[in-house]
């Protein structure tokens, strides 16, 4: 008999049902990025977590997939649902996450995705907004009605409810074999990865509605210097007048990202980091299949 578990578990729904927050939460660490506005999650991030689970060392490697998206059609939206569909390729359990009280046909298309013999479980989220809990019941029943999963289980990814329960249920389903990684592993993602997603989660946090879904980030140089991380990045835009919104009055704006980023980043990498940004154009690189492969999206 194996004296371990370990499995992929990937994470998927519609966007801005909390994938990212959910995976976060349970490997305990701020690597998948997060924001109110819907499709924040461009790539794929692994997450790793390894402990003890009714007394059995396990390792559980959970895939933060972007959320489905069914009505744009970019190239970057294309290249994005190919990540999802990959994403499910070669899974142990698949988390299906939807939102406290809301089953939508957007959520039902995501569900369809889902290869037969794969043990599905729908993760009911944010039930911390759910202010009547005798909801709770009804809606599980609805949810159970959609598929044979392998469990449904109610949880917050934002104040941490119910995720040991969740736990379980996922392990329940990984296979007895040896650790793929080491126990102290976190994430296959380089952190010059990790930091160009810090700033384009505070681009999504702090700049107007529709602005971060035209801009990206490339790192331009990350070395260890005096054992402090010099990272220099550069902001991509679509148009000139993008550039004037993201570096705002003074520069303030500009500032504060690169301020709020830097300090992410010393807390994820445990060390001191200068950071240095810079806004540039380049005009199209979203719908520039060439340009997306080159910019790191798979
Ligand atoms: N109240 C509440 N809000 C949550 C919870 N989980 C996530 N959120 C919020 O929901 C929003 C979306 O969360 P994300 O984790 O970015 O969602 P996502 O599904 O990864 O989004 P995409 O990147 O669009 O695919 C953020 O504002 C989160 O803070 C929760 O348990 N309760």
């Amino acid at each position: 008999m194996s004296q371990s578990k370990c499995g992929v578990v990937a994470v998927i729904g519609r966007p801005n049902v909390g994938k990212s927050t959910l995976m976060n939460a349970l490997v305990g660490e701020h690597l998948s990025i997060t924001s109110s506005k819907p499709q924040t999650t461009r790539h794929r991030v692994l997450g790793v977590m390894t402990e003890e689970v009714s007394a059995l060392p396990t390792q559980f490697i959970f895939v933060d997939t972007p959320g489905f998206q069914t009505k744009h059609s970019s190239a970057l939206n294309k290249t994005m649902n190919r990540a999802v569909l990959t994403a499910l390729g070669d899974v142990n359990v698949i988390l299906w996450v939807i939102e406290q009280d809301k089953l939508t046909d957007a959520d039902l298309k995501v569900l369809a995705l889902c290869p037969k013999g794969v043990p599905v479980i729908a993760v009911i989220n944010k039930l911390d907004q759910l202010d009547n809990k005798n909801l709770v019941l009804p809606f599980i029943e609805k949810v159970s009605g959609q598929a044979n999963f392998a469990a449904i289980v109610p949880v917050s990814a934002q104040s941490k409810k119910n995720l040991d329960g969740l736990k379980q249920a996922v392990a329940e389903h990984l296979p007895e074999q040896p650790f793929f990684y080491d126990e102290d592993t976190l994430t296959d993602r380089p952190e010059k990865f990790l930091a160009a997603e810090r700033i384009r989660e505070k681009l999504f946090r702090l700049v107007g509605d529709e602005l971060p879904y035209t801009c990206t980030v490339v790192i331009d140089k990350f070395t260890i210097e005096d054992g402090r991380r010099v990272i220099y990045a550069s902001i991509l835009v679509d148009r000139q007048s993008h550039k004037a919104m993201i570096i705002g009055k003074g520069g303030e704006k500009l500032k504060r990202i690169a301020s709020e980023a830097r300090q992410d980043m010393e807390s994820l990498f445990q060390g001191r980091v200068h950071l240095e940004t810079w806004v540039k154009v380049r005009s199209g690189w979203a719908d520039n299949a060439g340009l997306l492969q080159s910019l790191g999206y798979d």
